[in-house]
């Protein structure tokens, strides 16, 4: 049965990877168009295996001592831009013709603010960015401060912790409570809903044909599932709104009360769809920026030691064991654990590259970038630049002493589209490293956790 399945999906995949290079060439413009140089590699296949047989950073690092910091290849069955500068990211990521890739548009939903564009896309920021202001962000850190105790408080009956588990139950409790008060993340139910999220996550990362038993149908199944879900949860509170004018101070609330002149009520739709974006944008990666940041620490005790200063000095004033972090305790943190994150936001690259696709040809220093073509932006290939990052494999906080110059720090990217959930990351990782440091000196069992975060960093960078 195994074997019989392992032809299909090979038949598939040279069906797949045939289309694909028939459309490849549709796009392919005649060569009196300037293109800017690069290697478009084999057949079908283009440079695609390069870019996974060596490590990504050393197949960007060749082609950029060859072809410069913006080279033209094609991966992943499209013909691509790839840039890996400061100076080309603030122009890709600012540039009005490089639209969102669709590259995921049929699984994660057509209405999600990562794949809108013009209003809908500065409607939907509206929204979100409303919720990451300090007003709102401020009520967040007494949750997120008892989700912290709580979560390390259960330690002490542990004889080993893994942390990935740990920073995984952390960001996904606190990405539930931001997008639904309600929602209680231990219950059956809401860990069916976030291993639907997983299995999304998944599915993103495979080639999108519908075939039975797939990753990607699973993803698709598990797709529907969150739309049933999430379109009763978004009634529910539509009716007790209606009939009890009750408010939340959560997502679910701010998409449904959101009332604008030009759109009119928010659809279902539109309202799962991006409860469906701070699912997955808020997940994963808060979790693997945690893990980071804990492991730095860990291994660089100078570092440690300038941190857990900090951490004692707050806890000191707050004058008594039993005490509840505030907004302002937080902003105590700014001059040591803050610029730690930021380091490891940077040293970590959780999310190394983001992509656009060419809506109209575009001139780029004398070269032609054609419609259609997909852009590359890895940010992880400027933040390990040498010539910005003196030493960049070191984790060395004190480099952020003093604040980067613009575009030589996106760990959530550049321009328009540029993460809207920074504020609440760092928020969740400050108050939990303040909670860890003065609960516990830790010693952490890494080596159990290796293998799997090294593919969970792989997958996430879409390496
Ligand atoms: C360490 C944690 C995080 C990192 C490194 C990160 C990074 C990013 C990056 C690189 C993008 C793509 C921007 C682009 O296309 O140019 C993005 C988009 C986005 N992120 Fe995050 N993110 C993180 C956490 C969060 C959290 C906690 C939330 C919300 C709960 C969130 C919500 C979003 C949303 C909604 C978008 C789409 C924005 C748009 O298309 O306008 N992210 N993020």
């Amino acid at each position: 049965m195994e074997l019989v399945l392992q032809s299909w999906n090979a038949l598939y995949f040279l069906v797949f990877l045939l289309s694909l290079w028939l459309i490849s060439r549709k796009f392919y413009k005649p060569s009196t168009i300037k293109l800017p140089p690069g290697s478009h590699g084999w057949p079908l296949v283009g440079e695609s295996l390069s870019f996974f047989r060596e490590s990504p950073l050393d197949f960007l690092t060749t082609r950029r001592k060859r072809f410069g910091g913006v080279f033209s290849s094609n991966l992943l069955g499209s013909p691509t831009i790839v840039s890996t500068t400061v100076e080309a990211a603030k122009f890709f990521l600012s540039c009005a013709d490089c639209g969102p890739s669709g590259l995921f548009r049929r699984l994660i939903g057509p209405k999600i603010i990562s794949e809108a564009i013009g209003s809908e896309h500065a409607l939907y920021r509206r929204i979100v960015l409303g919720m990451m202001v300090p007003e709102t962000l401020k009520h967040h850190v007494e949750t997120i401060d008892n989700l912290a105790q709580e979560i390390l408080e259960s330690w002490g009956s542990k004889k080993t912790v893994t942390v990935m588990e740990e920073t995984l139950k952390f960001s996904y409790c606190a990405v539930i409570g931001f997008v639904c008060q309600k929602l209680l993340p231990s219950t059956p139910e809401m860990i069916d809903l976030m291993r639907d999220v997983q299995a999304l996550v998944t599915g993103m990362l495979q080639f999108p044909i519908d075939i039975p038993f797939t990753p990607y149908r699973k993803a698709l199944q598990a797709r529907a599932r969150l739309n049933t879900f999430l379109d009763g949860l978004i009634n529910e509170r539509r009716a007790l709104l209606g009939a009890k004018g009750e408010r939340h101070k959560d997502a679910l609330d701010e998409f449904i009360m959101h009332k604008d002149d030009k759109v009119g009520t928010i659809s279902n739709q539109q309202v799962e769809d991006n409860l469906i974006a701070l699912l997955l944008g808020g997940h994963d990666t808060t979790a693997l920026a945690l893990l980071w940041l804990i492991k730095y620490l860990h291994e660089n005790p100078q570092a440690f030691r300038e941190v857990e200063e900090e951490q004692r000095r707050i806890f000191v004033k707050k004058g008594s064991t039993k005490y509840k972090l505030t907004w302002e305790d937080t902003k105590q943190m700014l001059a040591t654990l803050r610029v730690a994150v930021d380091e490891t936001l940077r040293l970590s690259n959780i999310v190394g590259m983001v992509t656009r696709k060419i809506t109209k040809d575009i001139s780029y220093k004398g070269y032609t970038l054609p419609k259609d073509w997909q852009v590359q932006v890895h940010m992880s290939s400027i933040h390990l630049d040498e010539s910005i990052y003196p030493n960049a494999t070191k984790f060395d906080p004190s480099r952020f002493k003093v604040p980067a110059k613009t575009g030589t720090f996106i760990p959530f990217s550049y321009g328009q589209r540029i993460c809207p959930g920074s504020a609440l990351v760092k928020l969740e990782l400050c108050v939990f490293i303040h909670r860890l440091i003065t609960k516990y000196r830790y010693f952490l069992f890494l080596f159990f956790l290796l293998p799997f975060v090294l593919s969970k960093i792989l997958t996430n960078c879409n390496l």
